[in-house]
C-alpha cells in the first residue's frame, strides 16, 4: 500500500491495546493512533494528538490529496494500511459512510472502534450511531466518545475550550483504554457504561438551552402581557379619553414599567417552586416521593428563572437612571416650573412625597445589589468555594430578603399611584396587582414554613426521620432530594 509519509510500522504494537491489561496507556510516544477520514474532525483531532506526543496515521480515500492538510510528521495513508498499523481507530467519518468500510472486517477485528459521529436531529435512527457500528463490525470494540467537543474545540486547547466528554463501550478494557487517551489529551472523561448510554451521548450536542427554554418563553410572555398592558392603559387610554397623545413614552417609559414587573414575578416563581415541593413533602409527610414532573421540572430551572430576573431587574434599574436624560423629561420639568412661577408658588418641597422617592430608590438599589450577590454565587466556580450552609444562606435567606426589599420597591411606587389617580383605580389590578400578590403569596409561604410546628415537621421529613413509616405507605417510589438541595439561583 501507498503511504506518503511514513512513521514506521509501530514496535510494540501490543502495548497499544492490551485485551487483558488494566493499565490504559503508558507513554503517549510509542502509540500510533488511527483516524479514519481526512476532514475537519480528523485534522483537528490529529493536531491534539500530536501536541500531547502520538503518533498519528490517518486512513484517507485518496491519501496523496488528504496528506496536503496535515502536518508532514502525520501518515496519511490508505484505509487498509491505516488500520493495519494502529489498534485505536478514530472513524472521523460520517454514520452513512460506515458501511463503506466493510471490506476491512477482517483487518478490523480486536481493535477499538472510537465513535466520533453526532447527528442532525434527537434520536434519528432507530439505534445509536455507535450501535450500528457495533453491529457492522461485531468483533471490533466499539466505543463512543469525543462527539461533544467540537473540532473548534480540539483546536484551541484545553484551557480555552469545554473539557468534559463521555464515553461509554460494552467492553471495559477499551473504554479505559479510551478514558486513558482522553485524560492524555487533557480533556476530563466521564464513564457512562455500557454502550447504550450511547444515544443519549449523540443527543447531547444536539440540545439547545434545554433548561432556558421553559423560562425564557414565560419570560417573553409576560413582558409581552405587561408591556401590551401599559400600553393600553397609559397611552391608548389617555389618547380615547382626552386626545391627549403620549405616545412618546413607548421606548422608555412602557418598557421600563414592564421590566420590573417580569423581574419580581420571575423572582417570586424562583422561590414558589421551592415552597410548592415543601407542601407538597409537608401534605405527604416524605421526602421519598417523587414530586409531580411540571414541579421537578420548574424546580430543575430556577437557576434560569433567577438569572432572568436578575437580567430584567439590571436592564430596569440602567432605564431609570437614564430616564432624567430625557427630552421629553427637560420639557416637563420647565413646564412644570412655568406653572410654579404663574401660581406664585416658591416652594415646592412635599416632604411626604420626597421620602417616597428616596426610600423607593434605597430599596431599589438594595434589591439589585443583593439580586447581584445570588447571580454571582450561581456562577460554578464561585458555588464550588462554598459550602452548603454559605450557598444556602445566600441562595435562601439573601434570596427572600431580596424578595421582600423589591417588594417594598413596587409597592412605594406604585401605592400612591395606584390609588390617587383617577383612571388607575379602573385599571390597576394586572400589573400592580401581578407584581404585589406572587411576592406577597411567596413571603407569606415562607413565613408560615417558620412556624415551629410546620418547621420541625418539615425538618423530620426532610432528615429521614419519617422514612420507615412512608417507606411501607409508598413502596416502589423513588427517594428524592430535598428540594432545598437543588440551586435556587
Ligand atoms: N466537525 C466537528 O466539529 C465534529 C464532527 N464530529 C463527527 O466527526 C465525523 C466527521 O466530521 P467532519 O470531520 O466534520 O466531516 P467532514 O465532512 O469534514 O469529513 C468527513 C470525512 O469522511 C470521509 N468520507 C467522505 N465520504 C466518504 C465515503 N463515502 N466513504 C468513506 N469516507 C468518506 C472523507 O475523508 P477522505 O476523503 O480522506 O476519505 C471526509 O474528509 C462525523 O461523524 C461528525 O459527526 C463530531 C464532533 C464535532
Ligand atoms: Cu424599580
Amino acid at each position: 500500500m501507498e503511504s506518503i509519509s511514513m512513521m514506521g510500522s509501530p514496535k510494540n504494537r501490543n502495548e497499544t491495546f492490551l485485551p487483558n491489561g488494566v493499565n490504559g496507556i503508558k507513554d503517549a510516544s510509542k502509540i500510533p493512533v488511527g483516524i479514519i477520514g481526512s476532514g475537519d474532525f480528523s485534522k483537528s483531532l490529529t493536531i491534539r494528538l500530536i501536541r500531547c506526543g502520538y503518533h498519528v496515521v490517518i486512513g484517507s480515500r485518496n491519501p496523496k490529496f488528504a496528506a496536503e492538510f496535515f502536518p508532514h510528521v502525520v501518515d496519511v495513508t490508505h484505509h487498509e494500511d491505516a488500520v493495519a498499523k494502529t489498534n485505536i481507530i478514530f472513524l472521523a467519518i460520517h454514520r452513512e459512510h460506515y458501511a463503506s468500510l466493510w471490506d476491512l472486517k477482517h483487518l478490523l477485528v480486536g481493535k477499538i472502534l472510537v465513535d466520533v459521529s453526532n447527528n442532525t436531529r434527537v434520536d434519528q435512527y432507530p439505534e445509536s450511531n455507535a450501535e450500528y457500528l457495533a453491529s457492522l463490525f461485531p468483533d471490533s470494540f466499539i466505543v463512543k466518545g469525543f462527539n461533544v467537543v467540537s473540532a473548534w474545540a480540539l483546536q484551541l486547547g484545553p484551557k480555552d475550550a469545554s473539557r468534559q466528554v463521555y464515553i461509554c463501550s460494552n467492553n471495559v478494557q477499551a473504554r479505559h483504554q479510551v478514558i486513558e487517551l482522553a485524560r492524555q489529551l487533557n480533556f476530563i472523561p466521564i464513564d457512562l457504561g455500557a454502550l447504550s448510554a450511547s444515544r443519549g451521548i449523540e443527543n447531547l450536542p444536539l440540545r439547545l438551552f434545554t433548561l432556558w427554554k421553559g423560562p425564557v418563553v414565560l419570560s417573553i410572555s409576560l413582558a409581552t402581557f405587561f408591556f401590551i398592558y401599559s400600553f393600553i392603559r397609559d397611552v391608548i387610554h389617555p389618547y380615547v379619553r382626552n386626545q391627549q397623545s403620549d405616545f412618546y413614552k413607548i421606548p422608555i417609559e412602557i418598557v421600563n414599567k414592564t421590566l420590573p414587573v417580569v423581574a419580581i414575578t420571575l423572582l417570586s416563581l424562583v422561590y414558589l417552586s421551592g415552597l410548592l415541593a415543601a407542601a407538597y413533602q409537608l401534605y405527604y409527610g416524605t421526602k421519598y416521593r417523587r414530586f409531580p414532573a411540571w414541579l421537578e421540572s420548574w424546580l430543575q430551572c430556577r437557576k434560569q428563572l433567577g438569572l432572568l430576573s436578575f437580567f430584567f431587574a439590571t436592564v430596569h434599574v440602567a432605564y431609570s437612571l437614564c430616564l432624567p436624560m430625557r427630552r421629553s423629561e427637560r420639557y416637563l420639568f420647565l413646564n412644570m416650573a412655568y406653572q410654579q412661577v404663574h401660581a406664585n408658588v416658591e416652594n415646592s418641597w412635599n416632604e411626604e412625597e420626597v421620602w417616597r422617592i428616596e426610600m423607593y430608590i434605597s430599596f431599589g438599589i438594595m434589591s439589585l445589589g443583593l439580586l447581584s450577590l445570588l447571580a454571582v454565587t450561581s456562577i460554578p466556580s464561585v458555588n464550588s468555594a462554598l459550602n452548603w450552609r454559605e450557598f444556602n444562606f445566600i441562595q435562601s435567606t439573601l434570596g427572600y430578603v431580596a424578595l421582600l426589599i423589591s417588594t417594598f420597591h413596587v409597592l412605594i411606587y406604585g401605592w400612591k399611584r395606584a390609588f390617587e389617580e383617577e383612571y388607575y383605580r379602573f385599571y390597576t389590578p394586572p400589573n400592580f396587582v401581578l407584581a404585589l400578590v406572587l411576592p406577597c403569596i411567596v413571603i407569606l409561604g415562607k413565613i408560615i414554613l417558620f412556624l415551629p410546628c410546620i418547621s420541625r415537621k418539615l425538618r423530620r421529613i426532610r432528615r429521614g426521620w419519617e422514612k420507615s413509616q412512608v417507606m411501607e405507605e409508598t413502596s416502589g417510589t423513588v427517594p428524592h432530594v430535598s428540594p432545598e438541595r437543588v440551586t435556587v439561583m
